[in-house]
């Protein structure tokens, strides 16, 4: 049991409208760690890192970050949370009119009254973590999907977070750009001192990383557990999302309660047949 975790999760229920799309989860993420949310499209890994974030509020239960209830925060309180939390969203989107080096020099400028020539000192330190120093004066049309994913890195560690999120930090990747993106998540939250949370499906890049799963399955927490309980897991849903297989706890079909039959039957022009 974690008595300091940098994030807790306790009893959190999120519903769109009155669509409920969280139920009962409680997550910690411990300092230092970098921990993986696995699930597949659309069970509420993304709606988890925004309440983390406190883009939504949950409809009950308790988010904690370092210490604070981020859904009882004022506007100021959030804002200062959110100043030491990085981001990588989807696809890591950069701004396309701006370089390299600005992409990165603009958080820095946003949220601190640092002088240029520091700036610059901190956008090259980013920039060699991630191996792209080289690259500073590019425009984002001019990389390659991974040295994109790359550079997004480095925008999220621009202010030495103490959280960092990686939305879907793989998708669309190369085996070789994945490892690499792979890899570096490792190393900079080891070397920052941070934590990560990684939400993804990619299981075998990231169970090579991580320390810690939870697997969500529509809204709730269904598996947890160290990457090698994970590897091991005979859970019929674990087991069927590690190793790929068609057949098992995830249907093929989405929930329907009308009979094939039936529905071919019944379809439009279907009304005269005499039968
Ligand atoms: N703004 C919104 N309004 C209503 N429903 C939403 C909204 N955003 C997301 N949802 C729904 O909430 C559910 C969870 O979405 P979420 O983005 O958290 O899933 P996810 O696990 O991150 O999926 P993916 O891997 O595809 O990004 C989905 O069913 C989605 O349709």
């Amino acid at each position: 049991m974690d008595d300091n975790p940098l994030i807790r999760l306790t009893d959190v229920n999120f519903a769109y409208d009155r669509r409920p799309i969280l139920t009962g989860i409680n997550m910690v993420i411990p300092r230092g760690k970098v921990v993986a949310i696995m699930g597949l499209s659309g069970c509420g890994k993304t709606t988890t890192l925004r309440l983390i974030g406190g883009q939504l509020k949950p409809s009950s239960g308790k988010v904690e970050v370092d210490g604070q209830v981020v859904h009882e925060l004022d506007s100021d309180g959030l804002y200062e949370l959110r100043r030491r939390m990085g981001m990588l969203f989807q696809f890591g989107a950069l701004f396309t009119d701006m370089s390299v080096y600005d992409n990165i020099a603009f958080q820095m400028r946003e949220h601190t009254d640092l002088p240029e020539e520091l700036i610059h000192d901190m956008v090259m330190m980013k920039l060699h973590a991630v191996g792209l120093r080289g690259a500073a004066r590019l425009m984002p049309s001019e990389l390659s999907g991974g040295m994109a994913r790359r550079v997004a890195l480095a925008r999220a560690i621009a202010l030495d977070p103490m959280l960092i999120m990686y939305d879907e930090p793989f998708a669309g990747l190369d085996p070789i750009s994945l490892s690499i993106v792979g890899e570096l998540i490792r190393k900079l939250n080891d070397a920052l001192g941070t934590s990560s949370i990684v939400v993804t499906h990619d299981v075998q890049e990231s169970l090579k990383i991580v320390d810690y799963v939870y697997f969500v399955s529509a809204g709730k927490i269904v598996a947890e557990g160290t990457a090698e309980q994970i590897k091991h897991s005979t859970e019929p849903y674990v087991h069927q999302f590690v190793w790929g297989e068609p057949d098992g706890p995830v249907n093929f079909h989405y929930p329907t309660t009308r009979p094939y039959g039936e529905e071919m039957l019944s379809g439009p022009g279907r009304k005269q047949v005499w039968w």
